[in-house]
């Protein structure tokens, strides 16, 4: 009976729901390089300047893809509230315990920051495919069963399940169930 109710529910997920989901844990596994690039220069986990610009830059694209660019920057700002979270939480692991310090620090500007824009470009897109999806009452329950499953198959720790959590908040336009 279980198995087949999880097979039921797994042919029932949208795959632009998904895809979405999949994209914001892609982004809340890159905080973790965000904090190394941080981790020990003194640069503030929060970047006032470049929240606008990303935000910005989201407003402007979605118009261009034909998407509410209140929702998208609603949507983003999500995304970047989760990014910080992840990365307070790492702070705070490492001050506690040397050991699980980055060893490497990658280059913010060169080299993460692009990544980021990058899974924005993609995430704007699958916005655009789950527009429908997201507007069905069903939305919050697939994005549920959609943040569970990838959450499982990635073995997402606490900080980072926590994260994706906080990332999904207004993807639906209402509270996302815990899970
Ligand atoms: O680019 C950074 O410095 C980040 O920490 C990433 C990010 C984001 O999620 O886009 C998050 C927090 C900062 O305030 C600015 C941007």
């Amino acid at each position: 009976m279980l198995v087949v109710t999880v097979l039921l529910l797994s042919v029932t997920v949208v795959p632009d729901i998904s895809g979405f989901v999949a994209l914001a844990a892609d982004r809340i596994e890159l905080a973790d390089q965000v904090a190394a690039a941080k981790w020990g220069t003194g640069q503030p986990i929060d970047d006032p300047p470049r929240e606008e610009q990303v935000l910005a830059s989201v407003a402007e694209r979605s118009v261009r893809l034909g998407i509410d660019p209140a929702s998208a920057t609603a949507v983003f700002r999500d995304q970047i509230e989760a990014s910080k979270l992840v990365q307070r939480a790492l702070f705070r692991r490492w001050h506690a315990d040397p050991g699980s310090r980055p060893t490497h620090r990658p280059d913010l500007l060169t080299e993460v920051r692009p990544r980021l824009d990058r899974i924005t470009e993609d995430m704007l897109e699958a916005l655009k495919a789950a527009e429908r999806a997201r507007a069905l009452p069903s939305c919050e329950r697939k994005l549920t069963w959609a943040a569970f499953r990838v959450s499982a198959r990635r073995d997402l720790d606490r900080p980072h399940r926590a994260g994706l959590h906080r990332a999904l908040g207004s993807f639906c336009g209402a509270q996302l169930v815990s899970w």
